[in-house]
């Protein structure tokens, strides 16, 4: 099947001779979530501006629903759709027309009925005449969301749609994505966290200094790089590790006071492996007074890749 979107060659250096990009090449398939993970300036801002007339790309093409967007550019711009990290207007505005607004801007006509399926599946219906400044920062990331979906496009971008927003938010967000995927709407979302990729894509992309490192299927990815740390600390320190723990991918620490698990093909299955852990701690009669854990970050993660003892290097992986 054709890619709903083709990016071949990308390169985009910023005025000052910053390279953001550098010879991407990425093909989006139609009706997927594809999660674009990266630390802080990878590029992936830049890469959604390029594809949304934003950023001025220096070479390569772009081409959506099978046409060249460099050549037929108003018409494949109205058939995407863009959630930016930040709103930067409209700040006075009420709700209601702004979102109105938005689609108006590509020269749709208007409708009242969309519009208002679009706010209340947000739960922004009863806001939609408070102006967006008085609302949290919650609602105003839903205010985004509201204006990128209302001139229905079919690809959609999401710049980090949940960050910095709190737990039940971002499962909410996440709810409403899938909801967008069954519509058979294709999601770009870009995201620091490994968890939302997991949780959402059905592939996902890394990208580090403005290049592709790999792109995957999730569950390919999440084996490779998924990696679970706890620090379980003992009641009782001990001299060395005991016979029954050499099956687990763990290390004493401290002077034998804390045993220290690193492992996990993917955060669910070293979580889980870290339960049978404490199980047989408990079995073999080692009390332990707390267990500190955590999955490993995107940043944990590259940090691993890219300059870890024996993880590969980004050149091998890749
Ligand atoms: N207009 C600009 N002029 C010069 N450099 C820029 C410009 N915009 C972005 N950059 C640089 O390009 C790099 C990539 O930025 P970009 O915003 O695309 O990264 P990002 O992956 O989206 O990061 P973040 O997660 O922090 O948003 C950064 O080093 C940034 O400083």
């Amino acid at each position: 099947m054709q890619p709903i979107l083709e990016i071949a060659g990308l390169t985009k250096t910023y005025k000052g001779g910053f390279t953001a990009l550098r010879n991407v090449d990425l093909s989006i398939r139609k009706g997927e979530i594809f999660a674009l993970l990266g630390p802080n300036g990878a590029g992936k801002t830049t890469l959604i501006g390029a594809v949304c007339g934003l950023v001025r790309p220096s070479s390569g093409t772009i081409h959506a629903f099978g046409e060249d967007m460099g050549r037929h550019w108003r018409r494949l711009r109205a058939r995407v759709g863009l959630v930016p990290q930040e709103l930067a207007t409209d700040m006075f505005e009420p709700v209601l027309r702004s979102v109105n607004h938005s689609r108006g801007l590509f020269g749709l006509a208007p409708n009242p009925a969309l519009i208002e399926e679009i706010l209340r599946a947000l739960s922004l219906w009863d806001k939609r005449d408070a102006q967006i400044r008085t609302l949290s920062g919650g609602m105003k990331r839903r205010v985004l969301i509201a204006k990128a979906l209302a001139h229905e496009p079919e690809l959609l971008f999401l710049d980090e749609p949940t960050a910095g927003v709190d737990v039940e938010l971002r499962r909410d967000m996440w709810k409403q994505i899938a909801r967008l995927r069954e519509r058979g709407t294709t999601v770009i979302l870009t995201t620091h966290y490994i968890e939302e990729a997991e949780e959402m894509a059905d592939r996902v992309g890394i990208i580090r200094k403005g290049e592709i490192l790999m792109v995957d299927d999730k569950a390919t990815m999440m084996k490779r790089l998924g990696r679970v740390e706890a620090l379980i600390s003992l009641a009782q320190p001990l001299a060395g590790l005991p016979e029954f723990l050499s099956a687990y991918p763990v290390t004493l620490i401290e002077e034998g006071a804390v045993l220290c698990y690193r492992g996990g093909e993917g955060g669910v299955a070293g979580t889980a492996e870290v339960a049978e852990l404490t199980k047989a701690l408990t079995r073999a009669g080692i009390d332990y007074t707390g267990i500190d854990i955590h999955e490993s970050s995107l940043e944990d993660i590259f940090v691993n890749l890219l300059e870890g003892p024996d993880g590969p290097s980004a050149e091998a992986a890749a």
